[in-house]
């Protein structure tokens, strides 16, 4: 059963284009990553299909109820993190969340607050204004997995939050959807971030859904930038053999490429004998790996035809 139904679904700012023939299927109990680079319309899709806007054509339903005509009920059934949540400065974050957990409709025990608050370590009587953009963030992540709903909608839940606090809130995310069976719709600009969590995942790019994967699928596009720091750059880059790198670069004191997170024992073992004074190894942007997805997939269709 479809929670979230979208067909064509295009929302324009005037002549700017926000979404575009938006097509869109998030299933009953499911955690779906909705992914995608700045500007690339998840805020867009998510407050369309949450009748905060209106949309310019298209249909699309959240729990089979029309999002145009009957978002009053479907707001009434979810918890929504927006990407900006406005909170009271002057008041510290007990009071904020008092305040934003009564406009609910089902009801929330504070004692699950409570324990939110204890695993995210999150200091409850600061005021808002003293508080970091992390400890801000917490505010909105307790807020939303507080109440116990069917499906929760997150607009980039964990930005600012450090790696630690990251992982906990998904655990918590996590445990909520194996334990009431909710389905979870999660926008991000971070594949890292996503495929820890997420059981499919859907990639909007230039306002359109272009792909939708499992993450078995995306993990195949894995891949890890290395930058090394060193005076012989070209010696390292002899020892390395063609087919492990992609992108390479080389400069006087300095090489960079990516590889594939399968090909990274190969690439430490050469390394091991290397000469260099720093090495850094980072996921590569969102635009790079949708390069490489659509790289292989031609290849794959290619080889298909040939075989044809
Ligand atoms: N109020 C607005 N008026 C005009 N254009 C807008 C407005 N809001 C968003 N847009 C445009 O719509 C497109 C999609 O923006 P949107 O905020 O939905 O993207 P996003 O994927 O959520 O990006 P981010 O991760 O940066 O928040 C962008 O080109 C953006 O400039």
């Amino acid at each position: 059963m479809s929670i979230i139904e979208c067909k064509n679904l295009t929302k324009f700012y005037g002549k700017h284009r926000g979404i575009e023939n938006l097509n869109l299927n998030v299933k009953k109990g499911e955690i779906f990553g909705f992914l995608g680079p700045n500007g690339a319309g998840k805020t867009t899709t998510i407050r369309t299909i949450l009748g905060f806007l209106h949309k310019t054509s298209g249909e699309g339903s959240v729990f089979g109820l029309d999002i145009s005509n009957e978002s009053m009920q479907i707001r009434k059934k979810i918890a929504y993190l927006p990407g900006e949540l406005g909170l009271y400065v002057e008041m510290t974050g007990r009071q904020n969340l008092k305040y934003l957990l009564s406009l609910y409709d089902v009801d929330v025990e504070w004692d699950k607050v409570e324990q939110l608050a204890k695993r995210l370590n999150f200091n409850m009587d600061k005021k808002v204004k003293e508080l970091s953009k992390g400890n801000k963030q917490k505010i909105g992540n307790i807020m939303v997995l507080a109440p116990d709903v069917d499906l929760y909608v997150l607009d980039e839940p964990t930005s600012g939050l450090d790696p630690l606090m990251q992982m906990e809130f998904y655990k918590i995310l996590r445990e909520r959807q194996e334990e009431t069976g909710a389905t979870v719709f999660l926008s991000s600009h971070l594949l890292p971030e996503v495929e820890k969590v997420a059981d499919r995942v859907g990639i909007i790019r230039d306002g359109t859904l272009v792909e939708v994967s499992t993450i078995a699928e995306l993990k195949k596009l894995s891949l890890k930038r290395i930058e090394i720091f060193t005076d012989e750059p070209d010696v390292i880059v002899n020892q390395i053999p063609e087919d492990l790198i992609e992108n390479l670069m080389i400069k006087e004191s300095h090489l960079d490429f990516v590889c594939s997170t399968t090909n990274l024992p190969n690439i430490f073992q050469i390394l091991s004998n290397a000469k260099y004074s720093d090495l850094n190894i980072t996921s590569p942007a969102l635009e790079d790996i949708f390069m490489r997805y659509y790289s292989i997939k031609q290849d794959l269709e290619e080889e298909k035809k040939e075989e044809e």
